[in-house]
């Protein structure tokens, strides 16, 4: 029935205010009515419907991308909306575009690694949309390894320009969003190279496309790399591959904030730090935190409604099948990954912090806390993104069969979600990064420099290697300290156990190739500990309404415990717990399941997602699930017809034993 809440029970279940709740996810009052109000406004635009996505071939779906684009950027200006409101109204339509690269990679490069000029040149240009970027780094047979990069800038003094080339089939640039149909202009990486001289990699501004006709300017061969994983999902960007033969730019589209080439073709470090590009990095890697949160969140809502929805078994005398929410296996995978989505949502509001520290920082020139914020952001950008993916993969399974139909939305977040564990650094590569600071951290504890940032808690060095948890009884485990202590002791004996392992080898690098598995745990232990402290601290903040923060207690518990119980096998091997202790969290950990229980529901309203952007018949904020999933069904092209095509063709003459004369 159209208009009836099925969830209402279930609202009327919630210990806390929802309202004040749906303001702390938001961040602040202010950024909840931007964020309330662009949801609407998507939502009630027909425009920008996304229900027949993943039933479009690649064509159509890349034409429809650049509508919603176009007609996106047209009602921004016709509503004068600013920064802020446009990214939320782009986020909120749901579709990689062109866009995305554009404002969140070409314009921030231009940014951080331009000159003053260069700015004023060619941000006004990307501001209007009258020049589209890229942000072309990876090539065909280079990615991680950025200083592998084969693509030149050969300096000519005779003409003072770059000749930028693609030397080899591997040196194509493959992969940039916005770069294979779209991209007018991209910031392209390449080795510089002046008077027979390599000086590394560098940016440079390079148009690509006429802006009067839209085709390749001489010399620029380029193309879409073809379709990728899932239905619709990242279909709807232009992924590209693009060859230099010999392409001149002039001198001054050089990126030369940091170093630059003079008209007599001499390179210099300019007076600014090259430091700064960490400034742009924190920046980028603070976004796809933040977008973590809300990809899992989106998944956990649709799985957290289906579940109160779903019944199965325990049906008495006629009475209603159980609830699956209600069966202990189902909270135990699912309240840990709703916990998460909260917890990745604070540790991605501190980096907005650390974003501007940073660059008050630099703007004072004290570079001393930089290293530390690299290595952080690297491995929080690891840590989010991959149990992000893990746990919408995991909703998709706690919905059963439902869950794999595109129409419960799940199979193509996931798939549009996935590769953020690849691109903007591979999440083993950037864990090896964290794993060489804390190496680097540890080996200088002896000499009196001071650990800080998010490594200060190494400075406890004696203080952490010896510590036994205190814990007696399950309860002992809801004291902050005391999961704050053991995370801290594990992610330092952790790290000291390798630093001591590395010794053993004849050379640091073989050692550190030998031990990178163990390396990597250590760096997992420390970006886990940064994420929980970071819960813990706002926790410490004010927090208005009813009931608000006691739900937010009780979900840092739930994430915290369910890490120490995931990897307990560290927290065991290195004596930083005892398994009587073990066990006495797993027991507070099932008892807080229980609490989660009855605010379920309204732990992921507190999202304020609209149905139109969960895009699921299963996560439905009304719970009216069978019927809609029922219509969503019958608007299958499949079932445009009763006899399907090919029929007549391939079926009929199976059937009717006439295989043998048919024309197949
Ligand atoms: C959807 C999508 C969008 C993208 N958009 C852009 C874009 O706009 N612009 C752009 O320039 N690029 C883009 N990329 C490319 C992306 O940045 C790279 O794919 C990424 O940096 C990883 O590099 P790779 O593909 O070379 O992986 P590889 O480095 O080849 O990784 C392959 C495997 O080797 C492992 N590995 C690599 N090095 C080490 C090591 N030192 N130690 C241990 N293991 C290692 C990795 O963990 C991985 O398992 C995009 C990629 C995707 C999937």
């Amino acid at each position: 029935m159209e208009g009836v809440d099925y969830l209402a029970p279930e609202r009327n279940n919630a210990q806390f205010d929802v309202d004040e709740m749906k303001i702390v996810w938001a961040g602040s009052r202010e950024a909840f009515e931007v964020s309330d109000r662009i949801a609407r406004l998507v939502a009630s635009d027909p425009n920008f419907r996304k229900d027949d996505r993943t039933t479009l071939g690649r064509k159509e779906l890349f034409k429809n991308t650049l509508r919603k684009a176009a007609y996106a950027w047209k009602r921004i200006i016709e509503l004068r909306l600013n920064e802020e409101e446009a990214k939320r109204l782009r986020s909120f339509i749901d579709q990689p575009a062109f866009t995305d690269l554009h404002w969140g990679m070409f314009v921030p490069a231009i940014k951080g690694q331009g000159t003053d000029e260069q700015q004023e040149k060619w941000l006004p240009l990307a501001y209007k949309m009258q020049i589209i970027g890229c942000y072309a780094q990876t090539e065909l047979g280079h990615g991680s390894n950025v200083q592998g990069l084969e693509t030149t800038a050969t300096f000519d003094p005779q003409t003072d320009e770059f000749v930028i080339h693609s030397p080899t089939l591997t040196s194509c640039k493959w992969w940039p969003g916005g770069l294979g149909k779209i991209s007018t202009h991209g910031v392209i990486y390449a080795r510089l190279i002046t008077d027979g001289k390599d000086h590394g990699v560098h940016g440079f501004i390079v148009q690509l496309r006429s802006l009067d006709d839209h085709l390749p300017l001489p010399g620029i061969t380029v193309g879409d790399i073809g379709m990728k994983f899932g239905n619709a999902a990242y279909n709807t960007m232009d992924n590209g591959v693009l060859r230099f033969d010999h392409v001149r730019i002039p001198r001054n589209q050089m990126l030369m904030r940091v170093s630059q080439v003079t008209r007599e073709g001499k390179y210099v470090q300019s007076n600014v730090p090259r430091q700064l590009v960490y400034g742009t990095m924190v920046f980028v890697r603070q976004t796809i935190v933040s977008d973590a949160s809300t990809a899992l969140s989106r998944a956990v809502c649709i799985a957290t409604r289906y579940s109160a929805v779903r019944r199965q078994f325990g049906s008495h005398n006629g009475s209603p099948e159980t609830q699956v929410i209600n069966y202990k296996t189902q909270q135990a995978r699912l309240f840990p990954l709703l916990a998460s989505a909260y917890a990745f949502r604070f540790v991605g509001e501190w980096l907005k912090w650390l974003y501007m520290d940073v660059t008050k920082r630099l703007e004072a020139k004290d570079f001393s806390t930089l290293p530390e914020a690299h290595a952080c952001t690297a491995g929080l950008k690891s840590l989010t993104t991959s149990a992000t993916a893990d746990g919408i993969e995991e909703c998709r399974k706690l919905c059963g069969g439902h869950g794999y139909l595109c129409s419960s939305g799940l199979p193509e977040l996931f798939a549009v979600y996935v590769p953020a564990c690849t691109y903007e650094g591979d999440n083993i590569v950037l864990l090896l990064q964290v794993a060489r600071h804390l190496m680097k951290t540890v080996s200088q504890l002896g000499s009196g420099k001071m650990p800080v940032g998010t490594t200060a808690y190494m400075g406890r060095a004696e203080h952490l290697m010896q510590c036994r948890s205190d814990v007696k009884q399950a309860k002992d485990w809801l004291r902050p300290n005391v999961v704050l202590e053991a995370f801290e002791a594990r992610a330092f004996r952790m790290s000291v156990a390798c630093a001591k392992n590395l010794t053993k080898f004849s050379s640091p690098e073989e050692g550190f190739q030998e031990l990178s598995a163990d390396l990597v745990e250590a760096a997992v232990a420390h970006c886990q500990l940064i994420v929980v402290s970071k819960f813990i601290e706002k926790l410490q903040q004010d927090i208005p309404g009813k009931g608000v923060k006691q739900q937010l207690e009780i979900l840092c518990s739930v994430y915290a415990l369910f890490l120490l119980h995931k990897h307990h096998g560290d927290f065991l091997s290195t004596g930083c717990i005892t398994p009587t202790q073990a066990s006495l969290a797993n027991e507070q950990l099932r008892s807080l399941y229980s609490q989660v229980r009855p605010n379920a529901i309204a732990l992921v309203d507190a999202f304020n997602y609209t149905d139109h952007y969960l895009g699921s018949v299963l996560g439905r904020y009304d719970g009216n699930v069978y019927p809609k999933l029922y219509e969503e069904a019958w608007k299958d092209p499949l079932n445009d017809s009763v006899v399907p095509d090919g029929y007549h063709e391939y079926v009929r003459p199976m059937l009717k034993q006439q295989l043998r004369n048919a024309r197949l």
